[in-house]
């Protein structure tokens, strides 16, 4: 590939949310192309796009039930030509992506790993603890932890969650450790070993998407994207595909290099938090395959119930 040193045109459009760790995620991005290609402050400008999930704000996702909900109005922007790419949280991004769309780059993976706010430990909380999430995956973990919690909906961006915590609406909550760092809230909360609580599939990957037309902007994100990542995030992402799962089921999963194999880690978790089904293998760097066929593994050796969460 020929490196490009000028943008295609200027000023590229870069879409994203507007909440405050879309944009940090975005002047990320934008970081990393004027790096790579010593361009001047103008040639990327950044237009924030609103999205249904950003909007509504009152319910669980799980029961608004629409689905692309933090992407389909920047897919419908890039389709309009409205903006040139478009910057996500990779663990927002659905399973399935339409095939006009698609996830050109990723920026190299921060830490993987949740905190825990509000408490030095999940031993340490009192009693009946109440905690405070609105993942079906950290409510599971939560719960496997600790039986006697009670998981109660939290909503909203990070600055939000913590500060229903801060009025004393739970005992703790749990934050992707990449959000706080990106904000600037590194010193907030306890980091959680993945052994404890394997993360979200995409957790701490930031992605990015164009057209799959778009061959001078495929080119450009290509320059910038994160080979480690890349693969690792879509093994995680055909875990999710091999299971059918959503963000709205309790899944767990994490891929990491290991002597150019990946090691792939994954579980899914009754909502009680009682039944866990988990595996662990090496696959190779980007057969995706492997990956599905481990997820659809895991629905083989789950009970009835839990596996009944994955055929709505
Ligand atoms: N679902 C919201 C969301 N999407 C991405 C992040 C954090 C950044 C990341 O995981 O890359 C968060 C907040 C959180 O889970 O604490």
């Amino acid at each position: 590939m020929q490196k490009p040193s000028r943008p295609p045109h200027t000023p590229l459009r870069l879409g994203t949310r507007g909440s405050p760790l879309a944009l940090a995620q975005a002047h990320m991005t934008v970081a990393a192309l004027r790096a790579r290609h010593g361009w001047d402050e103008g040639a990327v400008e950044i237009v924030v796009v609103q999205t249904s999930g950003d909007r509504i704000q009152d319910r669980a996702l799980a029961e608004i039930g629409g689905k692309a909900l933090w992407t389909k109005e920047l897919d419908r922007a890039l389709a309009s030509g409205e903006i040139d790419f478009a910057v996500h949280s990779m663990k927002d991004v659905e399973t399935i992506r339409p095939a006009e769309i698609r996830i050109a780059a990723m920026l190299p993976r921060a830490d993987v790993r949740d905190r825990l706010v509000g408490a030095d430990s999940f031993a340490a909380l009192p009693e009946r603890p109440l905690v405070g999430t609105s993942s079906p995956r950290r409510a599971a973990q939560v719960r496997r932890l600790r039986p006697d919690a009670e998981v109660i909906l939290f909503r909203g961006n990070v600055a939000t969650r913590l500060a229903k915590l801060e009025r004393g609406e739970a005992h703790a909550t749990l934050l992707a450790a990449a959000g706080l760092d990106r904000l600037g809230q590194g010193d907030v909360g306890v980091t959680i070993p993945v052994e404890v609580m394997l993360p979200a599939p995409s957790q701490g990957a930031v992605g990015i998407e164009t057209l799959s037309d778009n061959e001078a902007v495929l080119d450009l994100l290509a320059s910038i994207s994160d080979a480690d990542t890349f693969d690792c995030v879509m093994a995680e992402r055909a875990v999710l595909a091999g299971l059918g799962g959503t963000c709205h089921s309790p899944i767990a999963a994490l891929a990491r290099l290991e002597d150019g194999r990946v090691h792939l880690r994954a579980e899914i978790i009754s909502p009680d938090g009682q039944e866990t089904v988990s595996d662990a293998l090496r696959i190779g760097r980007g057969d995706a395959a492997a990956a599905e066929r481990m997820g659809r593994a895991l629905l083989d050796r789950a009970s009835p119930t839990l596996r009944a969460l994955f055929e709505a």
